[in-house]
């Protein structure tokens, strides 16, 4: 079966790192840039959770509590959706008119098997933009988000099991994407101005290399 989408129309960059790196953050500021869609797999599945109906709350509440990954058929396809939903609405004057658009995808893939897959039925990411930081920087921002984002792996037992489950599962992805030489790395232990103004220096170049407005 060919992709979904056709990558000469879509652009998908993927944002890796740890739990608490600074992905969602940095993602924020680089939509008010460039007007990507924001795809946050974990708001994805944290929505799926709560959705009346749904056959995988269950399901997703352990593996997030456990810092386990969700069976990738369940984000692969949340994630597909909402592209797909995205495309249809359309945001003319924003890049998004005519079945064009550009994503950033937060948090995915962080297992080979979802790589895989979106790579082979969603379609190909440009780029990986890589946050890399300590895991004592990860655990301080992690309880301070803690005090007030109400999720339940913001405590120091599942952190201390997502820290695993990056180290096993996630890094892996990381390197398979550095041998296609798609990885930029990005040291997100400085401020989050210093940290954006290094992100968008590299999506620039992305453009400029790729031919597409900023
Ligand atoms: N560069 C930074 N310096 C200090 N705090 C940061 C920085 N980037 C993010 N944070 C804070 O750290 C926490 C984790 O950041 P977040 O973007 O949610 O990480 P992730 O999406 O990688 O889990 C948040 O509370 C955020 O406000
Ligand atoms: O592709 C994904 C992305 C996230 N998660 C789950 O969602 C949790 C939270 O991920 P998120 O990216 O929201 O937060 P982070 O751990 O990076 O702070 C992870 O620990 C996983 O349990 C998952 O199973 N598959």
């Amino acid at each position: 079966m060919p992709p979904t989408f056709d990558n000469r129309k879509i652009m998908v960059i993927y944002v890796l790192g740890g739990p608490g790196a600074g992905k969602g953050t940095q993602c924020g500021r680089l939509v008010e840039d460039f007007g990507f869609c924001h795809l946050s797999a974990g708001d994805l599945l944290r929505a799926e959770q709560n959705r009346e109906g749904s056959n995988y709350g269950d399901l997703i509440r352990t593996c997030i509590r456990e810092g386990n990954i969700v069976p990738m058929e369940v984000t692969v396809k949340l994630l597909q959706n909402a592209m797909e939903a995205t495309l249809k609405e359309g945001r003319p004057g924003d890049g998004w008119a005519n079945g064009k658009g550009r994503f950033l995808v937060d948090g995915f893939p962080r297992k080979m098997d979802q790589a895989l897959k979106f790579d082979e039925e969603v379609c190909l990411a440009s780029m990986v933009v890589f946050f890399q930081t300590t895991e004592e920087v990860m655990l301080k921002r992690l309880l301070k988000r803690g005090e007030t984002s109400g999720r339940e792996d913001d405590n120091v037992e599942s952190i201390k099991k997502r820290f695993h489950t990056y180290k096993d599962q996630t890094m892996p992805v990381i390197h398979y994407y550095a041998k296609q030489g798609k990885v930029a790395e990005i040291d997100s232990t400085a401020s989050v101005e210093v940290v954006h103004k290094e992100a968008s220096t590299l999506v620039k170049k992305l453009f400029a290399a790729q031919g597409t407005p900023a």
